[in-house]
């Protein structure tokens, strides 16, 4: 057994032989209270866990689609705080791992510690946040381990193996393998050194292995999936529920995970 509950739901589903699928949302695009139903949806589409962005004003590494639907949350009011209030809302009766994906600024506003501790209230199993790097991470990592928080590392094809190798024994949940050089958003294909990668970062980690970035299709996700043990899907999922095209969105996971 894994030390967080997130990584031992994900090798449950793995065990399955079926690829792992995290849709990411854009939470209080469409409405603050589509959070919880979205993420309703999400988990009866067959999602392994949900990625769940907060928004913020300075989102570096977030293609347009992200970008927009960022900027309607913050329009619609949306705050990291009312986002934990709703997840919290949901924290008995929802099934399925919840993952934030936040910047740093957003945390340090709401202070580290009582970030970990709502996060672990509001029933949170893992974070993203793609703004710091390894070698200044030690105060947050230290309260989300204190709330037993898995706080998930982002691998980059750019990094060295030496490198890749620490950010593997590092990550926590599962590894977030970014498979593109660039911001979020649909690609036509992936680079050919992307399977590579993916294989290397598989043997690696001891946690699950997750391809994001760029990835818009069912063919897409089982190719990039048969190398490593699944899929994060962003700017898509996103850019089908501002459209409403939820039938969609359950074909694009189903196909996947089928
Ligand atoms: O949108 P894409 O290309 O499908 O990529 C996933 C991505 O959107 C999601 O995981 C994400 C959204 N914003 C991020 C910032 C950094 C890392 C990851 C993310």
């Amino acid at each position: 057994m894994g030390k967080h509950k997130l990584e031992n739901t994900l090798n449950q589903i793995k065990a399955t032989g079926k690829p792992l699928f995290i849709p990411y949302m854009m939470a209080g695009d469409g409405g603050i209270d589509q959070i919880n139903e979205r993420i309703n949806f999400l988990a009866e589409c067959g999602a392994s866990a949900i990625e769940l962005g907060i928004p913020f004003s300075d989102p570096v590494a977030d293609g347009p689609v992200i970008q927009d639907a960022g900027l309607r949350a913050l329009q619609n009011g949306t705050t990291l705080k009312l986002v934990l209030d709703e997840v919290r809302k949901q924290k008995e009766s929802r099934s399925i791992p919840i993952i934030l994906m936040t910047y740093i600024n957003p945390i340090w506003n709401y202070g580290y510690e009582q970030f970990a501790k709502d996060c672990d209230a509001a029933g949170v199993d893992g974070i993203i946040i793609p703004d710091i790097p390894m070698e200044e991470e030690e105060d947050i990592a230290a309260q989300l381990s204190a709330n037993g928080i898995a706080f998930i590392r982002l691998a980059a094809m750019t990094s060295p193996d030496e490198r890749l190798k620490k950010i593997a024994g590092m990550s926590e949940g599962f590894l977030y393998a970014v498979s593109v050089s660039g911001t979020t958003g649909e690609r036509a294909q992936h680079e050919e050194n992307t399977l590579n990668y993916l294989e290397k970062l598989t043997k690696l980690s001891s946690v699950p292995v997750l391809a994001g970035f760029g990835i818009s299709n069912p063919d897409q996700a089982k190719y990039l999936a048969a190398y490593c043990d699944g899929v994060i899907v962003g700017s898509k999922i996103v850019h089908l529920f501002a459209e409403e095209k939820q039938t969609e969105i359950r074909e694009l996971i189903g196909e996947t995970i089928k």
